[in-house]
């Protein structure tokens, strides 16, 4: 169970991945925030909950609950092209997949979502979907690793995969979102709570501000960063992976984002496409 402090800062949620570190290693918020770093899923269901206030969270998410939720202005988790931590890893080729079953990592919301278009609706594969309770890094049971025929992994998870060499086979599903569509893809979105902004909106604004500036030093400090990460990844990876990685939510990608809502709606994932509402500092 997660615990949250009851004091009167503002409770906000970022995922404990590698992908966050530009955002938050020059981040100075005490006295105005506590900040919780858990998987995407653990933000979405706390920000559902009313235990978190603001954070960053799947981009679905706020897709299926836009009405409850206002963006912060140009703050997101995207990539154009390739994104290296959204991967299927598979043990067969993409086409022989129909049917087959699939694991998902419990952590994700939008990647789910992707693959879904990305299998169904470009490649009209149908496989059988299994959201695992744990992911297959925490060691996910042998046989049950044994019974799928490809894991969808997120975050640190599919970094670290790519050097087990369980599954032949690896898609980078940004990767594939860009050759079909030409588009960037917006993984995670920074949204708050909007019952919640009556109150707390001074505050909100002086952990934006706080923010704006940590991404600026973030961004320019990524080798320094890496340095500080304890993953067990070769640097040199770990730094391409973030100088790929985009922090804004540009015209282009509010765009593509809304093109990836179509795809869902049409898909009947979300009930209706979400109208883009924004936090005003
Ligand atoms: C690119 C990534 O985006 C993540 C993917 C998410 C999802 O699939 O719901 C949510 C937040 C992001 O941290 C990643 O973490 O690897």
């Amino acid at each position: 169970m997660l615990v949250f402090s009851s004091n009167s800062l503002l409770k906000i949620g970022l995922p404990r991945y590698l992908n966050t570190l530009p955002l938050l290693h020059f981040l100075k918020v005490e006295g105005v925030a506590d900040l919780y770093l858990l998987t995407p899923s653990e933000i979405n269901s706390a920000l559902q909950n009313k235990e978190l206030q603001a954070g960053l969270a799947s981009s679905l998410f706020y897709a299926k609950n836009f009405k409850d939720f206002l963006i912060l202005p140009d703050l997101s988790i995207s990539t154009v092209g390739k994104v290296r931590s959204v991967i299927l890893y598979h043990k067969v080729p993409l086409p022989e997949l129909n049917q087959c079953p699939l694991g998902i990592t419990p952590e994700t919301e939008t990647s789910f979502g992707l693959l879904r278009i990305i299998l169904e609706e470009f490649f009209h594969i149908k496989p059988e979907y299994l959201i695992l309770k744990k992911k297959i890094i925490q060691g996910a049971l042998k046989e049950e690793l044994f019974k799928l025929s490809g894991y969808l992994a997120i975050g640190d998870e599919a970094l670290l995969l790519e050097r087990e060499e369980v599954f032949p086979f690896s898609t980078d599903l940004a990767e594939i979102w860009l050759k079909k569509t030409h588009l960037p893809f917006v993984f995670a979105l920074f949204i708050a709570r909007k019952d919640l902004l009556d109150t707390e909106r001074e505050k909100l604004k002086i952990f934006l501000s706080a923010l704006y500036l940590s991404r600026a030093k973030g961004l320019s400090a990524l080798q320094e960063i890496v340095e500080t990460s304890h993953l067990p990844l070769n640097k040199d990876f770990a730094l391409k992976y973030l100088h790929h990685l985009e922090f804004d939510f540009s015209g282009l990608k509010q765009r593509a984002f809304l093109h990836f809502c179509k795809l869902l709606y049409k898909k009947r994932i979300i009930k209706e496409v979400p109208k883009l509402y924004f936090f005003e500092l």
